[in-house]
């Protein structure tokens, strides 16, 4: 397994004896774009405050970069830029003057401001205040500012929030560009699978503060049941002749649907039917989208 940059055990955050996080174990393995997806009030912005050392976890440990995050705290998060929530500016300073301050803090090269300004495409506006700026080139900014210590990690909560379709696709396009040309990880939330899928190649699913899958997305999409649909000319009798070999569907509008079913038993169920002298008119595998998958993991029922 590749080396991992952010490992969590048994990672809780408990409000008044309630687990806003509970028992997470995150694994964020080097040039990952890791999505970290769940329902609001699901426990993603905790978490990321949590790994920023923010908020004291009530149970657990948190290992960046190999190292426990309370022992090298300061050596941890002078190697992470971070978007949390709405970056706030002074509005009536250029988008350079911003990052002038926040350089004098960091005390990297001036030089530095120019790079970052180039990676998220705001060279051109650099000297217009920020208060004429649309949400998308303030997240920009803000992931400008969260470069300027050149990370090796970057955490970003819910980045495209609020942004139009074009702004979504920009953020989209510069995340992906992190750990190609710059080498750097990213942790990603979102509370959209729809808007992960294009970016991110592993994905955290979290619940109620508890996770319920973690691994690639390509494996998300295995973990779909399939439904399989039979048009048939005697659906009533066919889903009693099914029930008889194990297989439990539904009927709706003419319509026979069993949740799961394997190929075996579509063999055998067509037969049966066939030996009862019906006439099979159609048999259909309905593939289910990302989205209605993870609907299916968070258990919110399907997406319509
Ligand atoms: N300071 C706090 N005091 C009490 N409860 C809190 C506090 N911070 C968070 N919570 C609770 O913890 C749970 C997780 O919240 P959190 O903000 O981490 O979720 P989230 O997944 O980031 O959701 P969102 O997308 O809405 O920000 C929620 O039930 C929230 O009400």
């Amino acid at each position: 397994m590749s080396e991992l940059i952010i490992q969590t055990q048994g990672l809780t955050k408990k409000y008044r004896g309630r687990a806003a996080v509970d028992h997470l174990n995150l694994e964020i393995a080097k040039g990952d774009i890791y999505g970290f997806l769940g329902p609001n009030g699901a426990g993603k912005t905790t978490t990321i405050r949590m790994l920023l050392g923010l908020i004291q976890p009530t149970a657990g440990s948190i290992r960046i970069f190999g190292k426990e995050l309370q022992k090298d705290k300061l050596a941890i998060l002078r190697r992470i830029g971070s978007l949390v929530e709405y970056p706030s500016y002074y509005g009536h300073l250029s988008a350079f003057d911003n990052l002038e301050a926040i350089r004098r803090i960091l005390q990297v090269p001036k030089s530095r401001i120019d790079e970052v300004l180039e990676i998220v495409s705001l060279t051109s506006e650099a000297r217009r205040p920020v208060k004429g700026f649309s949400l998308g080139m303030k997240q920009r900014l803000g992931i400008a500012a969260s470069l300027l210590g050149s990370p090796d990690l970057l955490i970003l909560d819910e980045p495209t929030n609020g942004l139009d379709p074009t702004g979504i696709h920009e953020i989209r396009e510069l995340i992906k560009s992190m750990p190609k040309q710059y080498g750097i990880t990213v942790l990603v939330s979102s509370h959209l699978l729809g808007e992960m899928e294009l970016m991110a190649n592993t994905v955290g699913i979290i619940r109620e503060g508890q996770m319920v899958f973690q691994d690639t997305i390509e494996n998300l999409r295995l973990e779909s049941v399939s439904d399989m649909e039979f048009v048939v000319s005697e659906p009533d009798s066919a889903l009693w002749i099914a029930r008889d070999m194990g297989a439990v569907g539904t009927l709706k509008n003419g319509l026979l649907t069993f949740p799961g079913m394997q190929d075996p038993q579509v063999a055998t169920l067509v037969k049966a039917l066939v030996e009862n002298g019906h006439a099979i008119y159609r048999v259909e595998q309905n593939k289910k989208s990302l989205e209605d998958i993870f609907m299916q993991v968070i258990g919110e029922g399907t997406a319509s």
